[in-house]
């Protein structure tokens, strides 16, 4: 069978940059993916050219692949079809619209951008141009994620009322430099828009996605802020508005100073459950890549499920041992990292000719920071104005 293949050029060269470069240079046939391939055509590094070979050369892209030292020169490259957005939150809007204005089509890290009127002005560009856009939220392309939305949709929990999801890793923002993208202003920094979003994921996943006429949610909200004016921890309560079942509530949290999983043996409990009339389903820790989940029936069923990320396998040098940004070892031996699922998504899409992801909608990106907006507003955090700003071009 001849496999639709999609040439990516890269935006950045940081920390998840190289852990989604290697993954999608990982066979696809390793998780069961014969119709598609990747292959990394291009990257940029706004520092200098050398930093850009240098990242091909990690990820392991072919010989040819080429190195840019600005983010414009990769805007105009003509041999690609795609370009992956891996800088600061803070840069998304500037650097996706960068690319959309090259008319290149684009997968932008989460949070999309800085605010809900930058998102606008990306799905109104993308729109006009006929480009794909989607946001990199990539946990929601995992089986996982489709497991369990189906578990919801069939009605396996009976109609749920409320799900739970947080997401909190005990880590000192004080070791941090103030101008890091995890705490600095200036770079939209905090835990809200960094990993809160994954509570938040769950949230709409479960809540909205699910639905068949979704519909924004109220929004209540409270933070702990850092020295620094960003937040160091997050509630969310969030009821939805459902035509049929009445409310449903989600309650999204997140934060720096506890852990969802103190002793990192699951002690605790279940990192997101998903409840409802007939059962709950419940996901382990981490939120963003969670690897097992657990179905509880009110009638005393019970479904055990382990989700290992697909890779090459045990004996392979590739993975072993990778090590995530905080430091920690995340995959198993042999283990892909699971952001190929969403990068195989584009790849469905630039090849059916959709312009938008079949999982997560672009109106349903919006509605999360629209929601993300709230949670600021309510709370007094504003980023600086050239970050907030739905002006384009702007220098930051
Ligand atoms: N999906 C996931 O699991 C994860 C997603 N992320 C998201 O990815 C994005 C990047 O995070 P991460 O890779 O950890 O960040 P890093 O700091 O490791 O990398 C950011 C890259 O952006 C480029 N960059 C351009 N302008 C700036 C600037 N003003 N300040 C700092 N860097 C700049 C850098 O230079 P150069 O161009 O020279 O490379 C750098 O390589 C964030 O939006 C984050 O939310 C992060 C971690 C995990
Ligand atoms: O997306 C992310 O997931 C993992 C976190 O550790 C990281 O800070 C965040 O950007």
């Amino acid at each position: 069978m001849s496999k639709f293949q999609v040439k990516w050029g890269m935006l950045a060269t940081g920390g998840i940059a190289e852990t989604f470069g290697r993954d999608i240079l990982l066979n696809p046939d390793t998780r069961g993916v014969h119709d598609v391939e990747h292959v990394v055509v291009a990257a940029a590094a706004s520092s200098s050219q050398s930093r850009a070979r240098i990242f091909l050369d990690k990820i392991g892209a072919p010989e040819t692949a080429v190195a840019y030292g600005s983010y414009k020169e990769l805007a105009q490259d003509p041999n690609l079809d795609i370009i992956y957005i891996a800088t600061p939150h803070s840069h998304h809007f500037q650097h996706c619209m960068l690319c959309l204005e090259s008319g290149k089509n684009v997968l932008c890290e989460k949070p999309f951008t800085t605010n809900a009127e930058q998102l606008e002005v990306l799905i109104r560009t993308a729109k006009e141009k006929n480009l794909f856009l989607m946001e990199a939220a990539w946990t929601r392309y995992f089986p996982l994620s489709l497991y369990v939305r189906e578990q919801v949709t069939s009605g396996a929990i009976g109609t749920v009322y409320r799900t739970f999801a947080d997401l909190s890793m005990i880590s000192s923002p004080e070791a941090l430099p103030d101008s890091h993208r995890l705490v600095s202003p200036d770079l939209a920094g905090g835990v809200l828009m960094d990993t809160g979003i994954y509570a938040l994921t769950w949230v709409f996943q479960t809540l909205f996605t699910t639905q068949q006429i979704p519909a924004a949610p109220a929004v209540l909200s409270a933070l702990r802020k850092y020295r620094l004016g960003t937040d160091e921890q997050v509630s969310m309560l969030l009821t939805f508005p459902r035509r049929v079942g009445g409310d449903a509530h989600g309650i999204a949290t997140a934060g720096v100073r506890t852990a969802t999983d103190p002793d990192e043996k699951s002690t605790a409990g279940p990192a997101v459950r998903i409840q409802g009339s007939k059962g709950e389903i419940q996901v382990s820790h981490p939120a963003f890549r969670p690897t097992k989940t657990k179905l509880i029936c009110t009638d005393g069923g019970i479904e055990e499920r382990e989700w290992p990320q697909p890779g090459p396998g045990p004996g392979s040098s590739w993975y072993n041992g990778f090590r995530n940004e905080v430091g920690g070892v995340l995959n198993q031996e042999g283990e892909g990292h699971g952001m190929f699922w969403e990068a195989d998504e584009c790849a469905f899409a630039l090849r059916d000719g959709r312009k938008e992801s079949q999982h997560h909608t672009l109106a349903e990106s919006l509605v999360i920071m629209q929601v993300m907006d709230q949670v600021r507003k309510q709370n007094g955090i504003r980023f600086p104005g050239k970050i907030e700003t739905a002006i384009y071009p702007v220098d930051i």
